[in-house]
């Protein structure tokens, strides 16, 4: 209710009532909606995909002006799903989520009669890359109903719908999740209201944009994004800092530190060094390795074993995480392995895995899913800023969260 108010203030027109709403406060989160925005247009993500007049009945006489079906629902669903809509005097949105080909389905579409389609791409799609801009492009060549888009827009794609043809904006994290609501909405309206003015950047590589919502996120954000896995054992922040990068791995043998250094000359400015050495005793890693390692642009080190030479490492500055300390160093023998797979701190590391560091430790990211996992730890952080916002002004974090609703039963 809140975060409604705070849109409507920055210029909502419309209030979506989203699927995971409608699935936890059932056709109470529309009535509600309808009585504290009498003049708002509502629209009830229902999402059907069956009974399509029971469901459209339901939202309709619960408040909602505009009501969603599945575009890829059964054509007998998406008519009854009409039928009953002008029965109650609500319009009918089809939304193309997951339809496997939209174009040709938004064209049926138009032809069943529906008022709107919605080009969407869901949360998840999105966080493995996908948009929806280009799709409604095509679309908005092929049929002259009116069309709506939702997936992740922002500022800058929000200003691209309008111009490729959308005439509904819906917004959904960068707005809820947005620590100023308000100040959220006003620039999406802006950009809807005047496209034009909004410089559209180009896309950095899917390389780029990793690093830099790695850089923007916690690794508690990504842990969680992870499903609180990830995480380093017994690996704590030596020289503090924060670390992104991809690893370049080195397996070494208790007293040897010939494969730890011998990787620095093999990592790319970026790479992280994540090392295995047995040995608690022995240092496989101290100054001389830590300045080698800042010639070479290196992000950061990471040592299941030990470092020396504490007082020349700090002074240094190159972030450095481990298990241990210790004055002693062994011989450069030359046992061991560099990028080849690892273990440390209880984690398998692979070359070119994600290696995130800050002041609460160590997270090990696969590569194969680095876009997604730094996607979703992107939200996570939205969340919690929001969580922090609501926080500040009063309340607790469990009656925030409403956690003894939420308890597991
Ligand atoms: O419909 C939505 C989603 O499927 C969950 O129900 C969202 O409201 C829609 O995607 C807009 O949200 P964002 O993608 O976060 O902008």
């Amino acid at each position: 209710m809140e975060i409604a108010k705070e849109a409507v203030a920055g210029g909502a027109d419309w209030i979506e009532i989203g699927t995971p709403l409608i699935k936890s406060e059932g056709m109470n989160a529309i009535r509600t909606m309808r009585k504290a925005f009498p003049d708002r247009t509502i629209l009830a993500d229902m999402k059907t995909v069956d009974t399509g007049a029971m469901e459209v009945e339901m939202a309709a006489k619960a408040g909602a002006d505009v009501v969603i079906v599945l575009g890829s629902a059964d054509d007998s669903t998406v008519l009854d799903a009409l039928r009953s809509a002008h029965k109650y005097g609500v319009r009918l949105m089809a939304d193309l989520i997951s339809a496997p080909d939209p174009v040709k389905r938004a064209v049926e579409l138009e032809a069943l009669g529906v008022d709107y389609v919605n080009v969407h791409v869901g949360i998840d799609q999105q966080m493995v890359g996908k948009d929806p801009i280009s799709v409604l492009m095509e679309i908005s060549e092929k049929v002259s109903v009116q069309l709506a888009v939702a997936g992740g827009l922002d500022v800058e794609s929000a200003a691209q719908a309008v111009k490729a043809g959308a005439r509904i904006v819906i917004v959904g994290g960068n707005i809820t999740r947005s620590d100023n609501v308000t100040e959220a909405a006003m620039k999406i309206r802006k950009s809807v209201d005047s496209p034009d003015s909004v410089n559209i950047r180009s896309r950095e590589t899917v390389d780029q944009e990793i690093r830099e919502i790695f850089k923007e996120v916690s690794t508690s954000n990504i842990s969680d994004a992870m499903h609180r896995k990830g995480a380093m054992k017994g690996i704590h922040p030596l020289v503090r800092g924060k670390m992104v990068g991809p690893a370049i791995t080195v397996q070494s043998f208790p007293g040897d530190w010939a494969k730890t250094v011998e990787a620095i000359d093999l990592a790319k400015p970026g790479d992280v060094i994540v090392i295995y050495n047995e040995s608690k005793d022995v240092a496989c890693w101290g100054g001389l390795a830590t300045l080698s390692s800042l010639n070479k642009g290196i992000a950061g080190v990471v040592i299941e074993g030990a470092v020396r030479d504490i007082d020349e490492v700090e002074n240094l500055g190159l972030p450095i995480y481990t298990s241990n300390t210790v004055p002693n160093a062994g011989d450069p023998k030359g046992f061991g392995e560099i990028n080849a797979e690892i273990t440390c701190g209880g984690q398998t590391v692979k070359p070119g895995d994600y290696i995130i560091g800050d002041e609460s430790g160590v997270v090990v990211v696969p590569k194969e899913r680095a876009y997604e996992l730094a996607r979703r730890a992107k939200e996570v952080n939205k969340t919690e800023k929001r969580l922090f916002d609501e926080i500040r002004r009063g309340g607790t974090l469990s009656e925030i969260l409403e956690l003894k609703k939420w308890e597991k039963h």
